[in-house]
């Protein structure tokens, strides 16, 4: 439902992003890996529509001509009005989305544990809470593909785990595709169903996180596969 061909971008000379191929189902987690300026911000960007490829393609949902109403985001960090309470803020989503169910932002706050901070200030909440925030805009509307550039900066490791919780149970329950990036290597294997490493713009691999301990080849746990793959992938092919 969600493809991109031979996706590529360039900035003048430097490449960012390398004829990638990219496919991910409904219901499914796919976990995005690289390091810093491996191209994972730049792919997204492109995803969204924020960023227009220098060649190939975006397909989502199975149109040329993206629905951007099926779509949530969270990349740049989490942004809201912060003179607005938390409650607030959801509501002018809901608004702006233009849906009629009213209890959305309950849910929305009951789902990211943020009750206590309803009647809150968005700008006097600690980055986590203001990262929940984030995340509650992104998935109010219920979209089909959810797009998360690191969700977990700033969460503290309970709100980690519960950020994991709502992801499996969006794709599972609501069938929500995923995408997520994230720098924390234990945390995408347990989130995700299929992980895609990439370096410098190009998808090293690809495999389900339950086949994680097969490729692994001795390797300790998800970081010590990555860094085996990136090494492996430098030596083949030096900058
Ligand atoms: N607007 C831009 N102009 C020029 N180069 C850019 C621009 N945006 C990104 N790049 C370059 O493209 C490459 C990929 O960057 P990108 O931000 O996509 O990586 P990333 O994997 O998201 O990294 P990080 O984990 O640090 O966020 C980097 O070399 C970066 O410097």
């Amino acid at each position: 439902m969600i493809e991109t061909r031979e996706l590529t971008k360039r900035y003048g000379r430097a490449t960012a992003v390398d004829r990638l191929h990219l496919r991910i189902r409904p219901g499914e987690v796919y976990g995005f890996l690289g390091l810093n300026g491996a191209g994972k911000s730049t792919t997204i960007r492109m995803l969204l529509g924020m960023t227009r490829p220098t060649a190939g393609t975006v397909r989502l949902f199975d149109r040329d001509d993206p629905d951007w109403s099926r779509v949530g985001y969270l990349v740049d960090g989490a942004h809201a009005y912060p003179g607005l309470t938390v409650r607030e803020n959801l509501e002018i989503v809901r608004r702006l989305r233009r849906m009629p169910d009213r209890t959305a932002v309950d849910r929305a706050v009951a789902l990211f544990g943020l009750d206590a901070h309803g009647d809150r200030r968005a700008g006097t909440l600690s980055l986590g809470n203001a990262q929940r925030l984030g995340l509650a805009k992104a998935v109010l509307h219920r979209p089909d593909l959810l797009v998360l550039d690191e969700p977990a900066n700033g969460l503290d490791p309970a709100g980690i785990v519960e950020l994991r919780g709502i992801l499996r149970r969006l794709a599972r329950e609501e069938g929500t595709a995923i995408l997520v990036s994230s720098h924390i290597l234990a945390e995408v294997a347990r989130t995700a169903d299929r992980i895609g490493v990439i370096d410098r713009g190009r998808k090293l691999t690809e495999f389900p996180a339950t086949e994680l301990p097969r490729c692994t080849c001795g390797a300790e746990d998800l970081e010590d596969v990555f860094l085996r793959l990136l090494n492996e992938h430098r030596q083949a092919e030096p900058a």
